[in-house]
């Protein structure tokens, strides 16, 4: 799926919303436990029950390879599940050197070769420009970038200050030419120079950061250096952070979020109700996404 088309779903949906496809053994329902492939079941009946609130689907890949080969599987037929006016998310956070890469983005976006095509997949920055290219080098398919993320863990490295004056010593040798290293005089942030740099690699048709939903004020930063890229803003719900915030300091003028839920909606309630009660979750946070775009002037 493209900008565009990705855009007008937003507008068709009244709806930024991403359900997190997070299926955990230990949470599901016994009656779904009791199905040949529980967890495709239980995604299918979320599915159905949320399709029309939602704009895309995550599948966070953890819970699917700790089970192995029937996980993988599971996670195959949940995406060839998914309603095409979705945009699908592998949430993989991968990231290695280039011809690695070139292999994870094998496996998740050709269908040929693995039996999956999802529509972009989360990376890490960490390997920097050799490790992200790869996955741009599949038409059509987007890159989902770690920016700053939503953990308490986040500190420890993303909003370290970069000052190259200070932690620059020429004599380092880093197997670079110096004029590969991208410096500059500002101050700013590790998560702040991915976004900045990052920025060389792809267009905001092809590239988007993740943003926690907890770190919110920070938005109105990022803003300055992604004005129109599309944001995935996880960590609504079960970790607390606010729609109306990310709305107020992250929302633009074509929208540029998708929040993404998982356990608030996936496990709204453990009975034999569950799809019901997802489906009522999701369809409470499209209503308050709708009046969000209505306040901003996008539908
Ligand atoms: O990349 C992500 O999706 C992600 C980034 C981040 O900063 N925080 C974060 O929670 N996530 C993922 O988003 C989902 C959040 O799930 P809930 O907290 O249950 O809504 C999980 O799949 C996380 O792995």
């Amino acid at each position: 799926m493209n900008r565009t088309q990705l855009i007008e779903q937003i507008k068709r949906k009244k709806s930024f919303l991403c359900v997190g496809l997070d299926p955990d053994l230990k949470k599901l329902p016994k009656h779904i436990l009791r199905e040949p492939d529980a967890i495709f079941e239980f995604n299918k009946r979320l599915i159905d029950a949320t399709a029309p609130y939602a704009v895309a689907y995550k599948p966070n890949i953890a819970f699917y390879e700790a089970l192995g080969p029937r996980g993988w599987n599971s996670l195959q037929r949940t995406l060839g599940y998914i309603p095409k006016d979705c945009f699908t998310i592998a949430d993989a956070k991968r990231g290695d050197i280039g011809n690695t890469s070139s292999l994870y983005a094998q496996a998740f976006f050709d269908k040929g070769s693995s039996g999956m095509s999802f529509d972009s997949i989360t990376v890490a920055p960490y390997m920097g420009r050799d490790s992200v290219i790869p996955f741009l080098e599949f038409k059509d398919k987007w890159v989902i970038l770690l920016a700053l993320t939503s953990n308490e863990g986040s500190v420890d490295f993303q909003t370290m200050m970069m000052n190259p004056k200070l932690s620059r010593n020429d004599d380092d040798d880093f197997g670079l030419s110096n004029s590969q290293v991208v410096l500059d005089n500002e101050n700013e942030y590790l998560f702040e120079r991915v976004i900045r740099v990052s920025q060389q690699w792809g267009g905001n048709d092809r590239l988007m950061y993740v943003v926690g939903a907890t770190q919110a004020p920070m938005l109105q930063q990022i803003r300055k250096l992604a004005p129109e890229h599309f944001l995935l803003i996880p960590g609504v719900g079960a970790q607390g952070g606010s729609l109306e915030e990310v709305c107020k300091y992250g929302m633009t003028k074509e929208c540029g979020l998708l929040v993404n839920a998982s356990r608030s909606i996936i496990y709204a309630s453990s009975g034999i109700d569950f799809a019901q009660k997802a489906g009522e979750e999701a369809k409470r946070m499209q209503q308050e996404m709708e009046q969000q775009l209505q306040a901003f002037k996008i539908i």
